[in-house]
């Protein structure tokens, strides 16, 4: 079965073509690949290779360019493989895909295939987490800094910048028809656990369950949040009081006043928003889900 990569120059800070290079010698199957060009460029290679007849798609990158391959691949036969070539790398943590480049390539070659959900919005696809509040606020902050320092130092410092003007917002939550109605932080919707290059924000999240874990953050004083949220990384934040989880299939989210809504860390557009789960529309090479 001829595999096609789809390998993304920009992904992990622009070290995935080294990364390719030095992959490359590994491969021993037949295969053709492509570079991508742009942003949106996966999709359009991916539908390619699928029209094509390709069976097994790998996306050589991160999140982005998994979410950009899966636009082609859902609801087909072709098969999803992930290279991790990005700087978070946040789906395969949730799908037992190995981080090293050498042992990704032998799942895509000996692997066994998972049906797993995907997550929907506005006629889009999502593999991880989406939601809306101040995670949202935060991650669009950090995409429009200068990015100086690292990782953790960037999104700490636009958190505490963030934390200087927002507060906790009035939401109602519709989850399968039933509305509830809370004053909250943040409401984050997972198909996944991870987000944030680790964040283990949906900690009970199941990529192959058919429901989408609704996890809200309740109004807490910003000291307590600040608290809070270190504990995001090992999913400790569980048992806080403030912390509160409902699974679904269907979710809409409207806040008073509205706030920004992001998916997988990159913001989409603003509150009100509707999200649905679709069980099993995406076949991903794996050891195991
Ligand atoms: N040739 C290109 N030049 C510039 N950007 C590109 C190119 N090809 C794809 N992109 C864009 O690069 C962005 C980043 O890719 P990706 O998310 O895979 O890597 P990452 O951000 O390092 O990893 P992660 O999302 O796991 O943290 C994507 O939004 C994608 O659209």
């Amino acid at each position: 079965m001829k595999v096609f990569f789809v390998v993304n120059p920009n992904a992990g800070k622009k070290k995935a073509l080294l990364l390719w290079s030095g992959l490359k010698r590994f491969i021993d199957i037949p295969y053709e690949f492509a570079i991508t060009k742009g942003p949106g460029h996966a999709t359009d290679i991916a539908i390619e290779a699928v029209k094509t007849g390709y069976k097994k798609i790998v996306a050589v990158g991160g999140d982005g360019t998994v979410r950009e391959v899966v636009q082609a691949l859902a609801y087909s036969e072709s098969l999803l493989g992930v290279i991790p070539a990005g700087t978070g790398n946040d789906f395969i943590r949730s799908v037992g895909i190995p981080r090293k480049p050498e042992k990704a390539l032998e799942i895509i070659k000996n692997g066994s295939v998972s049906c797993i959900d995907l997550l929907k919005a506005g006629g889009n696809f999502f593999v991880n987490v989406v939601g809306a509040g101040l995670d949202a606020e935060v991650a669009d902050a950090v995409n429009k800094s200068m990015r100086l320092f690292n990782g953790t130092i960037t999104y700490v410092a636009q958190l505490i910048k963030v934390l200087t003007f927002y507060a906790p917002k009035d939401v109602i939550i519709e989850i399968d028809g039933n509305t509830m109605k809370r004053r909250a932080w943040l409401v984050s919707v997972g198909n996944a656990k991870y987000y944030g290059s680790g964040m283990m924000i949906c900690p009970d999240a199941r990529v192959d369950d058919g429901f989408l874990d609704v996890c809200i953050v309740n109004e807490l004083s910003k000291a307590e949040l600040l608290r809070f949220l270190p504990r995001v990384f090992s999913g400790k934040h569980k048992n806080h009081p403030a912390y509160e989880v409902i699974k679904g299939k269907k979710v809409k989210i409207e806040f008073t006043p509205c706030a920004k809504v992001h998916a997988d860390g990159d913001v989409i557009g603003n509150t009100p928003v509707e999200f649905s789960v679709e069980p099993g529309a995406l076949k991903v090479m794996t050891s195991k889900v």
